[in-house]
């Protein structure tokens, strides 16, 4: 999917090497990935880059997602080895949850500092992840003021500093920008669809014309109901009269771009329910 691909070698090196040096300044690193594409918003370079640094790993805008699917992913990474929360973001319990989880993942470290003597040091956290996946966000919930920008589009966070939050966590206020991997079309796609990438940048009616093919086989239901399509249209109906059905249901005549535009929004605002992009079968 080469139109999609936004982050070139400069952008990639500059962004590992921001990491890195940061790295070294915290005892914890968030890891955060969309809870709707816990595969397709990770990057397997993170891994190297974190390398033995605690990590604990966010699965962020939950409520957006199918939560079978959650869970399903959830335990597959705690199989990993790998410490894991699952956010709405937004909700006012997140500063407890993360806190709370912080410290059960360094808990060796702080019983260690216990026994030396050293109380209640602040835990230094920094945290990572690709494009939109709620950086701003949370750090604006931990930090409970509002000081970094968010925006729904990508590539908004910039800002340098430590920012302490009421409970006793100092976060690195710069987020390490990850980039994604676009190994290949499905995973370009998936990401557009959630709003990891520029939407200038792709092609609104591939992308939702991949979406339609995917409620096809996950919740063709989702899609008859939200636009009053005939029951058996899935049955009928190639992928692209779908979205040809869709857009005179919404009145749009035969000006399909403005429809596809509507479906990626409600999509992403979760009005054809919450949704697992990259599934866990069985
Ligand atoms: N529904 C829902 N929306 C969320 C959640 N977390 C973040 N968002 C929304 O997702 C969008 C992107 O969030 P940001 O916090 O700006 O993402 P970011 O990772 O800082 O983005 P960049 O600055 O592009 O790197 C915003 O519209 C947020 O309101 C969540 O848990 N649930």
């Amino acid at each position: 999917m080469g139109q999609l691909i936004q982050w070139y070698p400069g952008h990639m090196a500059k962004a590992f090497r921001l990491m890195r040096e940061n790295l070294n300044l915290v005892d914890i690193v968030f890891e955060l990935v969309d809870a709707r594409l816990p595969a397709s918003s990770r990057n397997p370079e993170v891994d190297k880059l974190i390398g033995d640094k605690p990590r604990l790993l966010v699965l962020t805008k939950a409520d957006l997602a199918d939560p079978k699917q959650t869970k399903a992913w959830k335990e597959r990474f705690e199989k990993e080895g790998l410490s894991v929360v699952v956010l709405d973001t937004r909700s006012p319990k997140t500063p407890q949850t993360m806190t709370k989880a912080a410290k059960a993942v360094l808990a060796d470290k702080i019983k260690a500092q216990e026994k030396r003597g050293i109380e209640n040091r602040p835990i230094r956290a920094m945290l990572a992840g690709i494009p939109n996946v709620g950086k701003s966000t949370l750090l604006n919930h931990l930090v409970q003021k509002n000081v970094a920008p968010t925006a729904n589009k990508p590539g908004v966070t910039k800002k340098i500093a430590w920012l302490k939050t009421p409970a006793g966590l100092e976060i690195l206020d710069s987020p390490g920008v990850l980039w994604p991997k676009f190994e290949d079309q499905q995973i370009g796609l998936r990401l557009a669809l959630s709003g990891a990438v520029k939407d200038t940048l792709f092609a609104k009616d591939d992308a939702v014309l991949s979406l339609i093919a995917f409620f096809r086989d996950y919740r063709p239901q989702a899609i008859i109901e939200r636009y009053h399509l005939a029951d058996d249209a899935f049955t009928m109906l190639s992928d692209v009269d779908i979205l040809l059905a869709i857009t005179a249901k919404l009145g749009f005549k035969d000006d399909y771009d403005k429809a596809a535009i509507r479906v990626l929004n409600d999509l992403r605002q979760g009005k054809l329910g919450t949704y697992t992009l990259d599934l866990i079968h069985g």
